[in-house]
């Protein structure tokens, strides 16, 4: 009986929030304060001079699009809704049969990402609290670089003492960087300076020592090329010419493959994908669908985490609590995609460059996650692999999350040779890889884009915020990065609002009309710059002519506080509403 009842019992739940009656009222507030605003606008025009009237309506024209954005922001206010997960419910139905997971890591550059923090995120991965021969690691090069490879064949080694070392003292966070930089600086540490701390800590930094003399001298001496697959490094290989080069460094069977306990590895594949002048690469996502490929001829598993290089995992439970949600015998099967909150951990105090995303992290995706449509949007995402093929959602749909491979014969050599066509440039010529296939290129926002897809195509997707950090990654810290970051982000969202795609003019048909509206706000964000710049002119030029565009400066204050920081406001108070 009482089996029958946990086998019954749903492996997540969802609640809302308290705070919602309240929140509503307060924006039914904002809206009458709002349409005062309009409708004073509209009986005051003054006619007296026609730049006056020009002005005014100018400012008009402005408040109309904040407020028709403020609708759309409503909408993923409105109801929030937040989940729970039930692991325990999870390792007693489906221990023995967990899914395999296939986690990709992307790198483009061993200069502006050093190698040794690459490999802190690939050994957090590699020491995820999961079953290791369900866990495989791509590392994915697109500098095609042995300074990398040479990083991960000596994060292979270091593995071998890390994971058990995680394992033996529950380590958390389990980047090694993290960890050491973590006790090191915080009194909340959970593991006392021991011994074998003191042990592992020197290994690691012996480890860093050398990546890091490698990579200054830019080339790897001759004596370190003990690992035959340095071989296919060439002397006129450069970042943007070269051929793909596959390396399975750890696999299964052989004496590479276990721990220093004799425990199991998890598999661990570098994989450079060809580049040649001629051809497009398609950045980020033109890696991920190579991987795709060759990750479905070496594991083939259900699941696809995908994480920057930068974005280490935080919490070695996280697996587990994604698979709640894609396990679940009544939601499960509609679900193509849990996506993870994107925290950085070098935020400074004041947040110049307001990079924390919490309005983001805290209210917008749950908003989303209203609709059951949390967006994609890009590192700590959890893929059903079909769902990122191109699979459509059917109702019968029943997913085989034993698929694997059948490898009976084929050694990693003859494997990586095998594979390696899938790496090639042409290979994706004349197909849908890219446009139906895979993560959809041609557009800065390629995460969004190929998530709305996914949601086109009939899937749910959920979202998902752990009180221990799932990830923690590195955020722009200068102007510059946060400028080129931020117009990646709103030109993507402008393409897809002008694109075949747009939610707001045809995505009605295929999702609920309020997640599009939702869509709208990323789509939209770009073409807030106009109006925001006229209400930042406008008043203050005519103020120097002591004219003032509103009626009394008590009403001025409310109303520009009202319409240009609307939303740090509404956060604010929602913030205190939710808390
Ligand atoms: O040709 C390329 C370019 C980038 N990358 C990798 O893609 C990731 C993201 O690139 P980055 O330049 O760091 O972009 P960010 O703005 O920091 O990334 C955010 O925005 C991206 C797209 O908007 C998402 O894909 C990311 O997951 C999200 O963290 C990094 O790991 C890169 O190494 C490649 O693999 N190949
Ligand atoms: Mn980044």
């Amino acid at each position: 009986m009482e089996r029958e009842m946990t086998a019954r019992a749903p492996l997540f739940q969802t609640h809302g929030t308290k705070g919602r009656t309240l929140y509503k009222l307060y924006a039914s507030f904002i809206l009458t304060c709002i349409l005062f605003i309009l409708f004073y606008r509209l009986t005051h025009i003054p006619l007296e001079h026609y730049t006056l009237t020009f002005a005014w309506i100018s400012l008009f024209a402005s408040e109309l699009w904040f407020s028709f954005y403020w609708i759309l922001t409503q909408t993923v206010r409105w109801n929030p809704i937040y989940h729970q997960t039930f692991k325990q419910r999870l390792l007693q139905r489906y221990g023995n049969e967990l899914p395999g997971v296939d986690v990709f890591v992307c790198t483009a550059d061993p200069v502006a990402e050093p190698p040794s923090l690459v490999m802190s995120t690939v050994l957090s991965m590699m020491a995820y609290d999961y079953p290791k021969e369900k866990l495989s690691v791509y590392l994915s090069d697109d500098a095609g670089s042995e300074l990398t490879f040479y990083a991960l064949c000596e994060a292979c080694k270091f593995a071998k003492h890390w994971i058990p070392f995680c394992n033996k003292f529950d380590v958390e966070p389990r980047s090694p960087n993290a960890f050491f930089y973590k006790s090191c600086h915080s009194s909340s540490s959970n593991l006392p300076i021991s011994n074998e701390w003191s042990k592992m800590k020197d290994m690691y930094e012996e480890m860093i020592n050398r990546i890091n003399f490698v990579v200054a001298q830019g080339k790897v001496p001759q004596k370190l090329k003990q690992h035959q697959g340095f071989s296919k490094w060439t002397s006129d290989m450069i970042p943007r010419n070269h051929d793909a080069v596959i390396q399975i460094l750890v696999d299964r069977d052989d004496e590479n493959s276990v721990d220093n306990e004799n425990i199991l590895l998890p598999r661990v594949i570098y994989v450079a994908r060809e580049k040649r002048h001629q051809h497009h690469h398609n950045f980020k996502a033109g890696s991920m669908n190579v991987l795709l490929r060759v990750s479905s001829q070496i594991s083939n598993g259900p699941i696809i985490l995908n994480v920057d290089c930068d974005m280490y995992s935080n919490n070695s439970q996280s697996i587990k609590d994604a698979l709640c949600f894609f396990l679940d015998e009544k939601k499960g099967h509609e679900i193509g995609f849990v996506q993870y909150p994107q925290y950085y951990d070098n935020i400074t105090k004041n947040d110049l460059y307001d990079n924390s995303l919490n309005v983001l992290s805290m209210i917008d995706l749950p908003g989303m996650d209203g609709f059951e449509r949390p967006l994609y949007i890009g590192s700590g995402c959890f893929h059903r692999r079909e769902a990122l093929e191109g699979r459509k959602y059917s109702k019968g749909y029943i997913e085989d999350w034993n698929r694997g491979v059948d490898r009976t014969c084929a050694s990693a050599c003859v494997l990586e040779e095998k594979v390696k066509h899938l790496a090639s440039c042409i290979y994706e010529h004349n197909t849908l890889w890219g446009k139906e296939i895979g993560l959809r290129y041609g557009c800065a926002a390629e995460d969004m884009l190929t998530g709305l897809a996914i949601h086109y195509k009939g899937w749910k997707s959920k979202y998902m915020d752990l009180e221990r950090k799932a990830f923690l990654g590195v955020g722009p810290t200068t102007l510059e990065q946060n400028l080129l970051q931020r117009k990646r982000w709103s030109e993507g969202g402008l393409q897809i609002f002008l694109s075949k795609s747009s939610p707001l003019l045809f995505g009605h048909q295929k999702i609920k009309f309020g997640a599009c509206m939702g869509y709208s706000i990323y789509n939209l964000w770009a073409a807030n710059s106009f109006p925001t710049l006229t209400y930042l002119l406008i008043p203050p030029l005519f103020l120097l002519n002591n004219i003032s565009l509103f009626p009394k400066v008590r009403i001025y204050i409310i109303n520009s506080n009202l319409i240009t920081n609307i939303y740090d406001h509404q956060y604010l108070t929602f913030s205190i509403i939710v808390s």
